[in-house]
């Protein structure tokens, strides 16, 4: 081939490739454009009617789905809604509102989901004068928590202080009580004028079937952790890493349905969903209803109900951005996801694992995953604490507080701090020891600006 041939050649391809790459640019924006408009349309005023602002405030995405729910429901009865974040709700927003609903979670011990705490600092410490307002209130929570819906009801105290109007009782949802969504859909029926009851069926399961269950801390001084893994029978449905699962337990006599949330720790390219469990037992040695379930009686080959659920507030960050993640125990799950996740790029920010355990001989959970993605470097560092090994660095709070000028400068650097597991062993403790490591205003700053996410249990 002479020279002009093959420079022929290679400019042909180079223009070829070229409108591909412009042919797929064009179809990404239409097809997005087509999705908002398609969203717009579903969620758009009916002509003379004002549009509902729905402002949700949801740690673990709950909230978030029932906004997004709510919206849907408004729109089919031909009024308009408009869902907005807490974390993007100001008092121009409110000042500029007629109507409100507000879908509230109370998380930690009776606090503000870490996307509302800009709103609880700024907005709610001043009074305005909100009597053009009105508003309705859906608090969720769980009565076991002694602050039960407490965040719920302190943005319905404040919007009473400033005046505002109430359209109906305030609704509390104690621990996704069916009955009180219900009522709730009831209400949102009163604005529509809609007669039918909303076709508001709780989300649909799909067939899961068990295809793996792993002792992974044979030998542990604590309880053990498992792991399961599930295929899909139905169909493979499309989650992120972060997301969580709702796994329908099995009804039993007399006792109302219940289910359980886990975070998954894989995802869909691995074509199936993947959970760290602990098995809990009760003071008198009887397992734990669902977690019993799932590591003892379930058998490998057997069906469970479950459906993934997005938890949007612990998706990953861009890929290119610095990753700190910590965690202890199960809490390893949801960490595992965004590493896999990562690990799907070829270049990336660098990601920094400091994880909590027992003992180093028998609870180095997926160990074997760590190492490859150290070699692979996916994980640039890692740093684990065992507490019953002795030692100074006990816990994984103690490993924050020793690295605390690295933890300063990789958030230096852009990182974001992902945490995931117990609220009470774990994530008060890291929280302090974060705090002092950045100061308490960087740590404000870094959670406003979505760089400091937690799934906490
Ligand atoms: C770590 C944690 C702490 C919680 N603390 C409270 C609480 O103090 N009071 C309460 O009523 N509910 C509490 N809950 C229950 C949540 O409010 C409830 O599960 C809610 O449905 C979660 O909604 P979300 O997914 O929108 O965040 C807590 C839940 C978690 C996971």
């Amino acid at each position: 081939m002479t020279a002009d041939v093959s420079r022929w050649l290679w400019t042909a391809v180079t223009v070829a490739l070229w409108l591909g790459l412009v042919g797929l640019t064009v179809w990404r924006v239409r097809a997005a454009a087509r999705r908002a408009a398609e969203q717009g349309r579903a969620l758009a005023p009916a002509a003379g009617e004002d549009t509902v602002l729905i402002a949700f405030a949801s740690q673990t995405g709950f909230g978030e789905e029932l906004a997004w729910m709510t919206a849907r429901a408004l729109g089919d009865g031909g009024v308009g809604a408009r869902p907005l974040s807490f974390s993007d709700l100001n008092l121009e927003t409110l000042k500029g509102a007629r109507r409100l609903l507000v879908i509230a979670s109370t998380t930690g011990e009776g606090d503000a989901p870490d996307g509302a705490a800009r709103f609880v600092r700024q907005a709610m410490k001043t009074e305005v004068d909100l009597s053009h307002l009105s508003y309705g209130l859906l608090a969720l929570g769980d009565r076991s928590y002694d602050a039960f819906c407490s965040f719920g009801h302190a943005v319905g105290d404040w919007l009473d202080a400033c005046g505002a109007q109430t359209l109906f009782d305030r609704v509390e949802v104690d621990d996704g009580d069916a009955g009180a969504i219900r009522h709730w859909q009831h209400q949102l029926n009163q604005i529509t004028g809609s007669t039918t009851a909303p076709d508001w069926t709780p989300p649909a399961y799909d067939r899961w079937r068990l295809v793996e269950r792993r002792l992974l801390n044979a030998g542990s001084p604590g309880g053990e952790a498992w792991h399961l893994a599930f295929e899909p029978i139905d169909h493979a449905p499309d989650w992120a890493a972060g997301d969580i699962a709702e796994v329908g337990l099995p009804v039993r006599d007399g006792e109302p349905s219940a289910s359980r949330e886990y975070s998954v720790a894989s995802l869909p390219s691995d074509g199936r969903v993947e959970f760290c469990i602990r098995l809990m037992t009760y003071p008198d040695g009887k397992p734990g209803l669902a977690s019993g379930w799932l590591t003892q009686d379930l058998e490998v080959g057997g069906e469970t109900a479950m459906r993934v659920r997005a938890n949007r507030g612990f998706h990953a960050p861009p890929p290119e951005a610095p990753i700190i993640l910590i965690g202890n125990g199960t809490g390893i799950a949801g960490l595992r996801g965004h590493l896999k996740a990562r690990a799907q790029h070829d270049k990336t920010g660098g990601a920094w694992l400091l994880f909590g355990e027992r003992t180093q001989a028998h609870d180095a959970l997926y160990d074997a995953d760590l190492q490859a993605c150290l070699a692979t470097g996916v994980l640039t560092r890692l740093d684990r604490s065992f507490s019953r090994d002795g030692g100074e660095n006990r816990y994984v709070q103690s490993l924050v507080a020793e690295h605390a000028r690295t933890v300063a400068d990789w958030v230096d650097r852009g990182a974001y701090v992902y945490v995931c597991g117990s609220l009470e062993g774990m994530s008060k403790g890291v929280h302090a020891a974060l705090e002092a490591a950045l100061g308490e205003e960087r740590l404000t700053r870094l959670t406003d600006a979505g760089r400091y996410r937690r799934d906490v249990y």
